[in-house]
């Protein structure tokens, strides 16, 4: 495609080079360049994409799109300066791939927390009501059956356009995707144009990226900003910025809350370990997610597809129907009955959620024993440290035992990384705490604490297969890590 046709309608600040000049890939990494390519340098939080323009036409490249034109142009190659290269590399993407996202309905969830679960519940539901689908989550990409691996929760704009347009050959109506703060500020969905938007929460994360909760809050509303008026935009009224995020939006708003009026409007009558029981606008129905946070995400998912054209009783006929994703709630059980759940909880708010929930759900057995929660979570390293102490803290207030361990230390000293969250635990709760740095021993250390019937929750890695240590990936998978610790004990 000629750079002329992938410029049209962007506003310039200055050229140099021919504008005819054929591109046949499109990249923002110096790396990845090759002839032919359009290298867009984009300024990071690490580097700045600028300082490898060189290095890029070294290496073939046919155009340069950036920000600040650099001292010396190369002959033969074409230099395009611009406001905002991020933006602009949306823009681009989508005419370089011929604009997928509006040959397809695509929808974006976004939140602090249920986004993969929300997204993923979509993409089974339309699964089940007979459309080929595509999604985009934090867990695997999946198109259809074929799955590919995520390497993010949103993917960088190029390649969302590739996955999409890939969708769009196999047939896909539905793309479902998940919707990051971090991704808007970045610009990932620059250009995508969306059929709806939904908002799950807002609570306290990231906030090593973002500074403060109000440029949290600004980033994830910048999503509904961008909506055009044909989508719809569903929010959570019972969150406390439900209706910020659609204060300047353009697109329909619509609401589902379980406590107020609304556009869909449901009731929880019955939180189970078997699952829910709910009115979703005034229909009783059984779904097999369990926690009264999936109350909501279930809310939002029946209030999207209704939203996308489908009937009310067979949506709901169907998501009675669906399994929670990978991670969420999982249960391994021993032959001794005591409860292992591996959750993916890696926020505050997602942490006490779950063990809310558990709390409740102990309250419901019929035994003389009133069941302990052991709690193993620790916190990733190379995020926001803030969390820390209020994790282990919420560990504490909704546990009998608490097992403080690494989750993902990355680059960071894992045990500096554990005295921080030390700090947030109260003297009275020090005793029921250790801290097992070992993420396997710690686990180990749970089960052979747990009697029959105790429930052991182990959080904030869910469907992860690895623990990421000095950026090394080693194989780790909490929920095979429990399996085995429950067979030792049963071989004991
Ligand atoms: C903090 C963050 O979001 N970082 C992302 C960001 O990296 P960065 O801004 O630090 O990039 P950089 O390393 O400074 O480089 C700047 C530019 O120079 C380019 N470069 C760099 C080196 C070189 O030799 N040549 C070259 O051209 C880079 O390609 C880049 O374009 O842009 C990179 C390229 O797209 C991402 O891979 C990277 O994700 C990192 C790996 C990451 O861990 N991100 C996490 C925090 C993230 O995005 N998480 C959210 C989910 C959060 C949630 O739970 O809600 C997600 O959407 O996954
Ligand atoms: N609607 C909700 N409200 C609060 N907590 C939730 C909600 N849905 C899920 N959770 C909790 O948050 C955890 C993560 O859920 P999920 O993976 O769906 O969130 P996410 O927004 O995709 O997270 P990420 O930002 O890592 O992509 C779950 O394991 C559960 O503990
Ligand atoms: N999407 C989140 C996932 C955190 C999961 C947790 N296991 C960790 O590694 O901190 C992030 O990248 O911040
Ligand atoms: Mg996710």
């Amino acid at each position: 495609m000629q750079l002329t046709d992938l410029l049209y309608k962007i506003p310039l600040l200055a050229t140099s080079g021919s504008m005819n000049t054929d591109i046949t890939s499109l990249t923002m990494d110096s790396r990845r360049v090759g002839p032919g390519s359009l290298f867009v340098a984009v300024r990071g939080t690490l580097t700045d994409g600028h300082a490898f323009i060189e290095t890029a036409v070294r290496q073939g490249a046919a155009a340069i799109l950036c920000e600040d034109l650099p001292d010396n142009t190369a002959d033969g190659v074409a230099y395009v300066r611009v406001q905002n290269t991020p933006h602009t590399l949306g823009l681009i993407a989508a005419a370089f791939y011929d604009r997928p996202s509006q040959k397809l309905r695509l929808v974006g969830v976004t939140g602090t927390n249920g986004k993969t679960s929300v997204a993923t519940l979509l993409f089974r539901l339309f699964r089940a009501l007979g459309y080929r689908c595509g999604l985009l989550s934090t867990v695997q990409n999946q198109i259809d059956d074929q799955v590919i691996p995520a390497t993010h929760t949103t993917p960088d704009v190029i390649t969302t356009n590739q996955l999409l347009t890939q969708m769009l050959t196999n047939g896909c109506q539905y793309v479902f995707m998940e919707v990051s703060s971090h991704a808007v500020v970045q610009e990932r969905i620059a250009g995508l144009q969306f059929a709806g938007g939904i908002f799950t929460n807002i609570t306290h994360d990231h906030l090593d990226f973002h500074g403060t909760f109000d440029n949290y809050i600004r980033a994830k509303k910048g999503f509904f900003d961008q909506l055009p008026a044909s989508a719809f935009a569903l929010t959570n009224v019972d969150d406390k910025r439900g209706l910020v995020m659609l204060q300047n939006t353009a697109a329909r708003r619509e609401t589902y809350s379980l406590q107020t009026l609304a556009t869909f409007k449901g009731k929880l009558l019955a939180d189970t370990l078997f699952g829910l029981n709910m009115l979703v606008d005034d229909r009783e129905v059984w779904f097999k997610l369990i926690g009264k946070f999936n109350a909501y995400n279930l809310l939002s998912v029946y209030g999207a597809a209704v939203l996308l054209g489908e009937d009310p009783t067979e949506v709901l006929t169907q998501l009675s129907a669906l399994m929670p994703p990978p991670g969420r709630f999982e249960q391994v059980v021993s032959d001794d009955k005591i409860v292992g759940i591996v959750d993916y909880a890696h926020t505050p708010d997602a942490l006490q959620n779950v063990l809310e929930t558990i709390v409740g759900l102990r309250h419901t057995d019929e035994q003389d024993y009133l069941p302990q929660i052991i709690t193993v979570v620790g916190c990733g390293g190379n995020r926001d440290a803030a969390k820390r102490p209020i994790m282990a803290d919420i560990a504490c207030r909704f546990s009998n035992r608490v097992i403080l361990t690494s989750d993902n230390p990355r680059n960071e000293d894992p045990m500096a990384i554990l005295e921080q969250m030390q700090a947030g635990v109260s003297p009275v709760d020090f005793k029921k705490t250790n801290t097992i740095e070992d993420r396997r021993e710690a686990i180990q250390r749970a089960v052979a604490m747990a009697r029959p019937h105790d429930i052991i929750l182990v959080a904030g890695k869910g469907h992860e297969t690895y623990q990421e240590i000095n950026g090394i990936k080693y194989d780790f998978d909490d929920r095979a890590v429990l399996r085995d610790a429950f067979a030792e004990r049963r071989n004991q």
